[in-house]
């Protein structure tokens, strides 16, 4: 039998196996169907499904059905959600249940050359911008940047708010009753996932194959179970057994060099680790010059480096609870010279005697670099040095448009697209994690964690301490137990509303995972499995992983995306200096309660839900006329998940510059429509708004004076004045801004359609002309090569009559309510039945009043005053 052959009939062997495991309810059948799919693929498992489980027709009829509607269920799934499976094929594309090795990484990389079609694309040529970004430039911004960020991060104040609480009973029980209502013939069971909690509290039944059941057996009664079965379980290659109990090894050491990872479920270099059955030290080494990268990228703003500062120590506590500890390292510099992980790693090997470094990838240009060169230089000196991909679903560098084009790049569907060119892939399946971890004889001297200065709080003259984190602790577990918690509580009752109400500013609808993901203490591919895993599987919040692998993959190409706009002629729009504007935007003092409250919420908890982030951006942007570095710097600090891939790619989108960027404006009173019609938000974050009435509270300017004394509103003490009145008049400038750059660098406008025009970096200029040198190489020398990107109808129309207001653009992108055109349309019937009745009524007070007048000037008497009939004041 050819070994194909052979490796299909073993595949199927185990799906049988597994379909045992169902029949005497050792597995569900949701979780044994993602492992057919896990095993077989999705073409097999579409052509082969059916009659693997055929003998369960006469065994086992609900069954049966139960398996078969769930097989019906995924293969009528829409594009997209297939698209989706195929985003999430694995990074580490495995076929085989062993975890693979380092070849992975280079497999993974590279890049079908002949598979190239020709583009639709049209490329220009042009010559070299004058001012284009060059290194001593990002170097020079370097320096800038550090005086910028002193001067941007005040301390922190405390203001005093009551903090979000995201879980509660009610949601669970909520659910319950959901699942209750699912398919006949499946148990409650299949539809919850099951947390991981339990690892994490009992880590006394952790041992060996015991692992599983036993973890979960302690109130199996009260939480319904999803499969860990279907998780890949580490055996280490036969060698090392996870659980086993270890002692120290006289072979070398092994350092897990841990940075965005921070967990122990699905860490492909932790359990890679565990490979030679050698001990392992894990370390973690700070080095803050490193994270910065060339430009202004603030990639360790003051609230990731606090959550960071708790992450760390969850962590070591949680490897603790497996035999190990972390090593705390701050990265040693030459004198008083900058620090590197490398030279710090170096010294390590030197006074561990360890021969193998492992850690798992990073993205970023800058820190791909460094680790590049960390890789080389250790293997020089014989030290094994492997990095794993495990960050995103998709290494960015693998990525290619080859096949595809490049029309429609930077939308999300034109990035899964890309994705999509490797549907053979099987899914690669997260790792469950280890029970042990063998320790050395003789551990390095490690510091402090607080000796990393990651949590530094001001302090006051008088000596007291500024502790600007007291919500944050309030709001959040940083630990990953806690990412877990949420993942669950959100698969158990937002997951029901992302698809419609997302974007609700006053409900919990969302994950609120992202500074999980972000510090890596949960996996992409373990939510998106869980996602997948989970009843309810809405497409939107799966193409949400998707938008966090398209950050990463632009942010490969443009790796200036955080300081430098991509759209040239954006460079020289015209922003405000009113730092008075700026210091109110992000106080949360600018006289607008939808944009105020955001953004106290995000100063108390470190966090805003994304149609916020949208509200708050646009408000900077088009009518405080603020550059949008402003924002994306003001959130690096502030945001617990700031991440500088997905922040400088959605701030380069709502500054008009990005690849994809926004064609639609939020409007700051509006959009309340959508995200908080009740006004509960407002009265959360802007308690002294609290006793206006729903209609009025997100415009109290608009409210009567009795209504606001009655309130207890007073503008410019209790809540500020309005920054700016004139929003429809600031709008219209920021178009007219636009178009007046547009003008002036027409080179960089398409004649054709009036798109904009972006330079292309080398490697899509090679991947659209199907060259072989991945970085367009001589072909890019002196020139540039420019590709039309998708551009807003509003500007090109604009460009026509660039002095017209906005109002009458025919393709205005304000928008009322964000989510729902719907909505748009009742919000402008009701406004315009609102206009009929005043006018209406002004009609019949002007004629009272004339037959007033008359009946007063004949000395007739007056009518009696209207009795019973509402009137309106
Ligand atoms: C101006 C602006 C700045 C932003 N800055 C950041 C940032 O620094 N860090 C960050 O993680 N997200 C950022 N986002 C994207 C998004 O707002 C957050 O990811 C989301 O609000 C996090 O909440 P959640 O985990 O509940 O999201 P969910 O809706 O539950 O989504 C799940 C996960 O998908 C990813 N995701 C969601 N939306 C996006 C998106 N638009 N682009 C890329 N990935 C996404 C996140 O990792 C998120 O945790 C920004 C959005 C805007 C408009």
């Amino acid at each position: 039998m050819p070994p194909s052959a052979a490796g299909a009939q073993d595949s199927k062997a185990l799906v049988r196996q597994l379909l045992r495991e169902v029949l005497v309810g050792r597995e569900d059948p949701e979780g044994f169907f993602a492992m057919c799919v896990s095993i077989l693929g999705q073409q097999e498992t579409r052509t082969h499904f059916q009659s693997l489980i055929q003998p369960l027709s006469t065994a086992n009829r609900s069954l049966h059905c139960c398996l078969t509607s769930i097989y019906l269920e995924y293969f009528s799934k829409t594009g997209d959600d297939d698209l989706e499976f195929a985003l999430a094929l694995s990074v580490l594309e495995m076929k085989d249940p062993q975890l693979s090795t380092c070849s992975e990484e280079s497999t993974l990389q590279q890049l079908g050359a002949e598979a190239y079609q020709s583009s639709s694309v049209q490329l220009t040529s042009a010559s070299q911008p004058q001012g284009s970004s060059s290194r001593t430039q990002r170097a020079d911004a370097g320096g800038e940047r550090k005086k910028k960020q002193s001067v941007q991060k005040g301390p922190r104040g405390v203001m005093g708010l009551p903090q979000t609480t995201q879980e509660t009973e009610l949601q669970k029980s909520t659910h319950v009753d959901k699942c209750n209502k699912g398919t006949p013939g499946t148990s409650q069971s299949t539809c919850v996932s099951k947390p991981y909690a339990s690892f994490f509290k009992q880590e006394a039944v952790l041992k060996g194959d015991q692992m599983t059941e036993e973890g979960d057996s302690g109130n199996q009664s009260e939480k319904p179970k999803r499969s860990r079965n279907r998780r890949k379980r580490w055996d280490g290659g036969g060698q090392q057994v996870v659980g086993m109990p270890t002692s120290p090894s006289a072979s070398p050491p092994v350092l897990l060099w841990f940075r965005r990872d921070l967990r122990l479920c699905d860490n492909p270099a932790l359990l890679g680790s565990l490979e030679n059955g050698a001990p392992v030290i894990p370390v973690f080494i700070w080095s803050p010059e490193e994270e910065e990268g060339p430009g202004i990228t603030v990639a360790m703003g003051g609230a990731c480096k606090y959550w960071l500062h708790q992450a760390l120590s969850c962590f070591s506590s949680s490897l603790e609870r497996i035999g190990s500890h972390l090593v705390f390292l701050k990265a040693n510099g030459v004198g008083h010279g900058v620090g590197s992980s490398l030279r710090t790693l170096t010294e390590l090997i030197k006074e561990t005697g360890a021969r193998t470094v492992l850690a798992n990838a990073l993205y970023e240009p800058w820190l791909k670099e460094r680790d590049d060169s960390v890789v080389s230089a250790l293997q020089k000196v014989g030290v094994q040095c492997r990095m794993f991909p495990s960050y995103c679903l998709r290494d960015p560098y693998s990525v290619s448009t080859e096949g595809v084009g490049l029309r429609g790049i930077g939308s999300v569907s034109h990035f899964m697209s890309c994705c999509k060119q490797n549907p053979d892939s099987a899914l690669g399946v997260p790792l469950d994690p280890p029970a042990s971890l063998p320790t050395p004889a003789n551990w390095p001297q490690g510091v402090p964690l607080d000796a990393l200065e990651l949590a530094l709080m001001p302090r006051r003259k008088d000596g007291t301490m500024i502790d600007w984190a007291v919500n944050i602790r309030k709001s959040w577990d940083f630990s990953e137990e806690g990412a877990h918690a949420r993942l669950e509580a959100f698969l158990q009752d937002g997951v029901y509303r992302y698809e419609k109400e997302s974007g609700r500013a006053d409900a919990p609808n969302t994950s609120t995972l992202s500074p999980y993901l972000h510090f890596g203490q949960l996996s992409p591919r373990w939510l998106l499995w869980d996602a997948k895993g989970a009843r309810c599987r809405p497409p939107k919040f799966q193409r949400k992983l998707a938008w966090r692998d398209l950050a990463y993959w632009q942010l490969t190409l443009f790796p200036d995306l955080p300081w430098e706009s991509l759209r040239p002629p954006y460079k020289a729009l015209r922003w405000s200096t009113d730092r008075g504007h700026l210091k109110a935007w992000q106080r949360g003092r600018t006289g607008y309660p939808l944009v105020d409250a955001a953004m106290r919420q995000l100063w108390l908890t470190g966090w805003m839900n994304n149609y916020m982030r949208h509200v708050v951006a646009s408000f900077l942007i088009a009518y405080l006329h603020l550059s949008w570095q402003e924002g994306y710097r003001w959130f690096q600090d502030t945001l617990l998940d700031a991440d500088v891939a997905i922040d400088a790619m959605m701030w380069q989108n709502g500054g008009m510059c990005g690849l994809d960027h926004w064609n639609f404006v939020m409007h700051p009173v509006d959009a309340a429509m959508t995200c908080d019609p009740y006004g509960s938000y407002i009265r959360k974050w802007c308690p002294e708004l609290a006793d206006l009435p729903d209609e009025l509270i997100h415009k109290p300017w608009k409210c009567p004076a009795s209504m606001l004394r009655r309130s207890g509103v007073i503008f410019g003490q209790t809540y500020p004045d309005r920054i700016v009145t004139d929003l429809e008049e600031r709008r219209s400038q920021s178009l007219q801004d636009v178009a007046v750059v547009r003008r002036e660098f027409v080179q960089y406008v398409d004649k054709r359609s009036g798109c904009d025009l972006v330079p292309l970096p080398p490697r899509l200029v090679s991947e659209a002309l199907g060259l072989s040198d991945r970085n367009g190489g001589q072909l890019t020398e002196g020139k540039q090569f420019l590709l039309p990107v998708i551009t807003r109808m509003e500007f090109k129309h604009q460009q026509e009559d660039p002095d017209a207001d906005a109002a009458s653009n025919p393709y205005n992108a304000v928008l009322k309510g964000y989510v729902s055109r719907k909505r748009d349309e009742t919000i402008a019937f009701l406004n315009e039945k609102d206009f009929t009745a005043s006018v209406l009524f002004e009609g019949v007070q002007r004629t009272e009043r004339l037959e007033s007048n008359h009946r007063r000037m004949e000395g007739l008497p007056q009518p009696p005053a209207p009795q019973g009939r509402a009137r309106r004041t």
